[in-house]
């Protein structure tokens, strides 16, 4: 019999997720599976339950929750060689995995999804000794993002959110950066590093218009002014031009990213606290095949 692992994060959203497991559970039960429910309670749990998920080849794993449980549940495919297919029914803030995936962001309609036979290879980031699956971040903005909690987010938003964040960063700090991509250096001040593996990032879904989720490049930005963040508009993302092509933004795509500072700086992966600087970023193409809706 097929197995299924539902990984539900109880405090995800508006702490809904108690409503969808059943939900979850008749659909995957309908489809012939053996279904499991782990619950997490705290950090480290989703990981801990994918890799079990791994380890006892699986064949498919359902999060239930935010960016941070996604997050959480594909940190447990790595270096395994078994990996299950993976669902995702999104009840975070922002959820930019699924925005990117263009599954449901309607936690009902992601779950009849579910149902869908078609699956997309996605590429995975790794990120030191973890993964990560949308975005990683180097300074201030990366440090205030972090800082905010699950219940602020909640209560303002996505794009409230990290408006509030750009706001309050207009005078931050540059930090001195080394960035070596694939043979090449950029060496510079800049307050803010971007590293991208889909089109949607904090909810500003074309902010990297040429992302695909299996286009096998990590795409890097090099923000030297923050301020040209604020003009960042949900569906068109910048009100005038690309953010790539600004002035003050370096873009470039590479398979493998080092980033140091003399200084001590601070990352976010897919929203939450990652390692500090230096960071090693290498890209994993095509590492785990999602559950997609039949039809774009
Ligand atoms: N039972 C629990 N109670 C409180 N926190 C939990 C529990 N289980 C997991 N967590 C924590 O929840 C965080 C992940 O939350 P997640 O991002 O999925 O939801 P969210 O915060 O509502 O979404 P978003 O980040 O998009 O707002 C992780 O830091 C994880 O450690």
């Amino acid at each position: 019999m097929r197995q299924a692992m539902m990984i539900s994060n109880p405090s995800s959203g508006r702490e809904e997720a108690q409503r969808y497991v059943d939900q979850v559970r008749d659909v995957l039960a309908s489809q012939g599976y053996e279904v499991i429910l782990n619950e997490t309670a705290g950090e480290g749990d989703a990981t801990d339950f994918c890799r079990s998920a791994c380890r006892d080849a699986c064949d498919l794993v359902v999060s239930i929750g935010g960016d941070g449980t996604l997050h959480e549940t594909i940190n447990g495919m790595i270096d395994q060689d078994h990996r299950p297919r993976l669902g995702v029914v999104p009840l975070g803030t922002v959820n930019d995995f699924a925005r990117a995936l263009h599954i449901p962001l309607d936690p009902e309609q992601a779950i009849a999804t579910l149902n869908s036979s078609r699956v997309h290879p996605v590429d995975l980031g790794r990120i030191n000794e973890g993964l990560f699956a949308n975005v990683a971040a180097a300074g201030s903005l990366a440090e205030s993002l972090s800082a905010v909690s699950s219940e602020e987010k909640s209560k303002l938003g996505s794009l409230a959110y990290i408006k509030e964040g750009i706001k309050k960063l207009i005078h931050t700090p540059a930090y001195p950066l080394v960035i070596e991509h694939d043979g090449q250096v950029w060496e510079g001040e800049a307050p803010l590093f971007l590293a991208a593996l889909t089109n949607s990032v904090g909810g500003f879904e074309k902010l990297v218009p040429g992302a695909e989720v299996d286009d096998g490049w990590i795409h890097c930005f090099v923000i030297k002014n923050i301020g040209v963040l604020n003009s960042l508009t949900l569906g068109t993302s910048l009100l005038f031009g690309s953010l790539m092509n600004h002035k003050d933004v370096v873009y470039f795509t590479a398979r493998q990213v080092k980033v140091s500072s003399t200084e001590s700086v601070s990352t976010n992966v897919d929203g939450e606290e990652g390692p500090p600087l230096p960071i090693h970023l290498s890209i994993l193409p095509r590492y785990v095949e999602v559950v997609v809706p039949e039809e774009e």
